[in-house]
């Protein structure tokens, strides 16, 4: 790996230009086992933005975890360089280890001490002074179940003493791995919405994820990787609009609906609850099309994008077998 003189940026909607706080160049790693050479990260290059929340998503077994471990030095890169605010790492770590908190396995907690008396433990064994202790528990909203023992925490709560913990040093990066793995309804939410108060305190947070509904609502930033390739990266708004625009329609009888739009080449496909979604961004098109079969409209609805259309449009195919990443 060699350094580089200047300090990369990037170029956000709009033409904001903000320090990288994350980056990778080629970054690919390697794994040998009995069954020979398995690629697991194939020249991945990743730029995190300073402030908000990015998400780091792909599907189960597409390099997410991998990569987390590469840019924490607790795996070696087979090729490619990565950098945190701007240091070469692993060489480097040393010196943003202190600005960097994750969550990347589950951290060894002492299940017959209280929240807060871990978190002292914690904090005296890194240096950092008490009152670090009552800020990280209030950021996490563990304020009032901070005297209950950890054996008596939910998944949920468990997670947010995680989250506390890194947070003792006062991490301008905070890297989770899978944060809401495990979770409930209730518990995911809980997370998210201490994922979205970090970033709002100017934290910039790395959340990988799998799940993308609820990441939607958190992330600012996201890049979506397949196969340890990445296939889509920008803000959540960029992402968005990058895709096929769609209406909802809703008529008597859809079968007959759907062969005129499709005659007229405007495809469309049949939802559960018999509702057509077709591919066109023109309603006056869907109108005229289904009219002239005298087919009428009672439900025309433009529909948003979300995360997860764009996610599975990209990653379609990529679910994972051994074999699709070798
Ligand atoms: N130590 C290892 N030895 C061999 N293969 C590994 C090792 N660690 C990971 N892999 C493989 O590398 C690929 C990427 O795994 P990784 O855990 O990074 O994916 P992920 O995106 O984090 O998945 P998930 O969402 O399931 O956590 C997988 O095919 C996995 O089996």
């Amino acid at each position: 790996m060699t350094g580089r003189p200047v300090v990369e940026r990037a170029v956000g909607t709009g033409g904001r230009v903000s320090e990288l706080v994350i980056e990778t160049h080629g970054l690919r790693k390697e794994f040998r086992d009995r069954r020979g050479l398995h690629v697991a990260v194939h020249g991945l290059d990743l730029a995190v933005p300073a402030g908000g929340v990015h998400g780091f998503l792909g599907p189960n077994g597409s390099g997410k975890t991998t990569t987390i471990r590469m840019l924490l030095g607790l795996a070696r890169a087979t090729r490619g360089r990565m950098r945190l605010f701007d240091h070469e790492v692993p060489q480097h770590l040393p010196d943003v280890v202190d600005r960097v908190g994750a969550v990347v396995e589950s951290p060894k907690f002492s299940p017959n001490l209280t929240g807060r008396r871990n978190l002292l433990l914690l904090s005296r064994s890194i240096g950092v002074p008490d009152t670090q202790v009552d800020a990280a528990l209030e950021t996490v909203g563990l304020v009032g179940r901070d005297a209950d023992r950890y054996r008596a925490y939910s998944l949920g709560m468990k997670q947010r003493l995680a989250i506390a913990a890194t947070l003792l040093k006062q991490p301008q990066l905070l890297i989770l791995d899978e944060p809401t793995n495990g979770l409930d309804p209730a518990g995911i939410r809980e997370i998210r919405e201490t994922i979205r108060d970090l970033g709002e305190q100017g934290v910039t947070v790395l959340l990988s994820s799998h799940i993308l509904a609820e990441v939607q609502q958190v992330c600012t930033s996201a890049t979506i990787i397949g196969r340890g390739r990445m296939l889509a990266s920008g803000h959540v708004d960029e992402l968005l609009d990058a895709g096929t625009p769609s209406h909802r329609v809703a008529v008597d009888d859809p079968a007959r609906a759907g062969a005129l739009l499709a005659a007229a080449g405007l495809p469309a496909t049949t939802d559960d609850d018999g509702r057509l979604r077709v591919e066109s961004d023109d309603p006056a098109a869907i109108t005229r099309a289904l009219a002239a079969g005298e087919v009428w409209l009672t439900e025309l609805t433009p529909l948003r994008r979300d995360l997860e259309s764009v996610f599975l449009e990209l990653t379609a195919g990529e679910a994972l077998g051994e074999e699709g990443a070798r």
